[in-house]
């Protein structure tokens, strides 16, 4: 077969908006650009089919999560890289003909029809649609033993992820004043983290509810164990559905994502109808910059198809006028953005050390897209382009 990649260099430029920025493998051996770049190697003709279907970062990501794509080196480096590029260069002034390249790359490779790309598979759609019901299993080999889905608090350097977690859930019950008796609700329960937390160590009755009846299993199994039925009580139910009202303390955290713009005024409505006049809330919630969360609020094309879709994030400020207009009078913001680059790196060493069982579990597909969905995010994180914030409130006495 004849070397592919000098040409597929040239019919690649347009999209890149000048020279090759990586250095590029082709299937058939050869390699163009510079030396000293990260290596992207196109394992298979389809890699380049996807990239001329979808260019940007859609692309790219299914070329990656399906193996066409491969990145030998560090993810994390190539992607600082390729994002560092695509600033500079900003994106190409026109959309590169289609016909054009593949023309160019098909004379090149020998690679036959650039026809459509091969489909998604329905089970990487099912993942994403079902992402808290994936398997209990897979969440305990990447998360802390708290289960905890959101960012940890790392009040000092040495902190392990797990103690991390601790301090983020001490900060939260501290911070809504719990005290022994009390009521409190906690909105997105996950696996419980939150809820059991301030159960066991604050004395406090707890209602907690998700949408997942996994995890609803999961924490059960939990309540059983450490005697807390009478405490702790886990209920499937959608947040608009919470019948009760008058909890002295309300927590959510990293649920108002799930939340779009329509419905956040009604998700305001519910925390302070829950809550006693007096008494405390607290939402911890992603943030990212864009008016109205820009083109893509649920954290760009590649999470929305392959991770979490109807996910929706904000600059903090636009959650912050929500919650306000919902009733409830804001106390303290704090930002922790900082700390969701070390609780991602905190599950990418579990991630890492569990791999030959999380492949098992869930195959090569899910596990690589979960490989760019931490790498990803905890670069977002890490160059400011998403926040993460504690919001704490109280409902006015009328
Ligand atoms: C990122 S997880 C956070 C879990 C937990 N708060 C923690 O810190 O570990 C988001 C949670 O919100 C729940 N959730 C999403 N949409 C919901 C809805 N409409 N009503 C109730 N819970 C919902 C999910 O089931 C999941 O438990």
């Amino acid at each position: 077969m004849r070397p592919v990649a000098p040409a597929l260099a040239e019919a690649l430029a347009p999209f890149v908006g000048g020279d090759l920025p990586v250095r590029l493998e082709a299937w058939d051996g050869s390699a163009a650009g510079p030396v000293d770049a990260p290596v992207v190697a196109l394992r298979s003709p389809d890699a380049v089919r996807r990239l001329l279907w979808h260019p940007g970062e859609l692309g790219a990501a299914q070329a990656y999560v399906t193996g066409e794509l491969d990145v030998p080196g560090d993810l994390d480096q190539a992607l600082t890289h390729a994002f560092a590029v695509a600033r500079e260069r900003g994106l190409p002034r026109r959309r590169p003909s289609l016909t054009a390249v593949a023309r160019a790359v098909r004379t090149a490779g020998g690679i036959g029809a650039l026809g459509r790309p091969p489909r998604t598979p329905p089970s990487q759609v099912r993942a994403a649609k079902d992402h808290y019901n994936l398997s209990n299993e897979f969440y305990e080999l990447i998360l802390d033993p708290s289960m905890a889905y959101s960012c940890g608090y790392y009040s000092s350097l040495e902190m392990s992820l797990e103690e991390a977690q601790h301090a983020k859930l001490d900060l939260v019950c501290t911070k809504l004043g719990l005290q022994p008796g009390m009521r409190m609700l906690d909105v997105g329960c996950g696996w419980g983290s939150l809820s059991l937390h301030a159960a066991e160590h604050f004395g406090v009755t707890v209602t907690g509810v998700t949408i997942a009846s996994e995890q609803k299993a999961f924490i059960d199994k939990r309540i059983a164990d450490r005697g807390l039925t009478d405490r702790v009580e886990i209920r499937v139910q959608d947040y608009r559905e919470i019948p009760e009202t008058g909890f002295d303390a309300v927590g959510s955290l990293e649920m108002g994502e799930h939340v779009g713009r329509r419905h956040y005024a009604t998700y305001a409505g519910v925390l302070h109808r829950a809550v006693r006049p007096g008494g405390r809330v607290l939402v911890q919630q992603m943030s990212r910059q864009g008016r109205n969360g820009g083109r893509h609020p649920g954290g760009g094309p590649f999470i929305e198809a392959f991770i979490a879709p109807h996910m929706h994030m904000r600059p903090l400020g636009e959650t912050v006028a929500y919650l306000e207009a919902g009733g409830l009078e804001v106390r303290d913001v704090q930002a922790l953005r900082e700390h969701y680059v070390d609780t991602v790196a905190g599950w990418l060493e579990n991630f890492d050390a569990h791999l030959d069982r999380l492949t098992a579990l869930m195959g090569e597909e899910v596990v690589r897209a979960w490989r760019l969905y931490l790498v990803g995010g905890s670069m977002a994180f890490r160059d400011g382009r998403m926040g993460v914030d504690q919001i704490l409130m109280e409902r006015p006495v009328a």
